[in-house]
């Protein structure tokens, strides 16, 4: 099994905080385990809908839970992040139009991983809105994109394809008729899939494509 070509599929989206604890703890893998990593922009509210689930976070005991899990998981993975006093406007969809936008237009380089991580880090870390149009920008800049290329990215979030290919994505997701939340994980080994649910789910994943699970911090073992 270690010498097949293992294909890891993250759905994911910015809204998500354990989304990004899988999405930071995959690109420390990616270089450790004999993978082809794949990212998957998708909506976290289509999949909530789509799946017939309702948003975690208006279950009060899920939501109390929710609290103490994050902030021990984030010192755990090493990825810091507070809960806002006040959770912000959580609709995510223009933020992952920008991020589809991002990924559409990425040839190669690491733009998507960086727009990406900085839009968690405003809302996770700092606090800032994601949902307006001039917040994206900030981002994508602050991500180190150049004035010309957010404004680029910008009018094509906004274009008829790229709404598509999001609700296409998805759509990939919930076809699998098992997802109901991110992040939501799949991986293809010798023509086999199996998929999982959450970024707890790491050491479960190992063993299906053959890898050894070091931990959150891989490569502080071979430092
Ligand atoms: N145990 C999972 C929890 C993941 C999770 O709660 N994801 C949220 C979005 S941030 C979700 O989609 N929840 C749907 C549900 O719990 O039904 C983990 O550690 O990653």
């Amino acid at each position: 099994m270690s010498n097949s070509r293992k294909i890891i599929e993250l759905f994911y989206d910015v809204t998500s905080p354990y989304s990004w604890l899988a999405f930071e703890v995959l690109c420390r893998y990616r270089n450790v385990w004999n993978i082809n990593l794949k990212f998957k922009p998708a909506y976290l509210g289509g999949v909530i809908y789509g799946s017939g689930n309702q948003p975690p976070g208006l279950n009060p005991c899920k939501f109390l839970y929710m609290v103490s899990d994050l902030t021990l998981l984030s010192k755990y993975f090493g990825v810091p992040m507070y809960r806002p006093s006040v959770l912000p406007e959580k609709d995510s969809l223009n933020a992952m139009r920008f991020v589809t936008a991002v990924a559409e237009r990425e040839k190669e380089g690491d733009a998507l991983e960086r727009v990406s991580k900085e839009l968690w880090k405003r809302m996770w870390r700092t606090h800032q809105d994601i949902s307006q149009f001039s917040s994206l920008t900030e981002a994508g800049l602050k991500a180190g994109l150049s004035a010309n290329e957010v404004e680029e990215i910008l009018t094509l979030s906004k274009s008829q394809p790229i709404k598509d290919k999001l609700k296409r994505v998805t759509q990939e997701a919930l076809e699998y008729k098992c997802c109901f939340g991110l992040p939501f994980i799949v991986c293809h080994v010798n023509g086999k899939t199996e998929v999982f649910f959450g970024s707890d789910r790491f050491e479960l994943m190992a063993y299906f494509i053959g890898e050894k699970w070091m931990g959150p911090h891989p490569n502080k073992l071979t430092a």
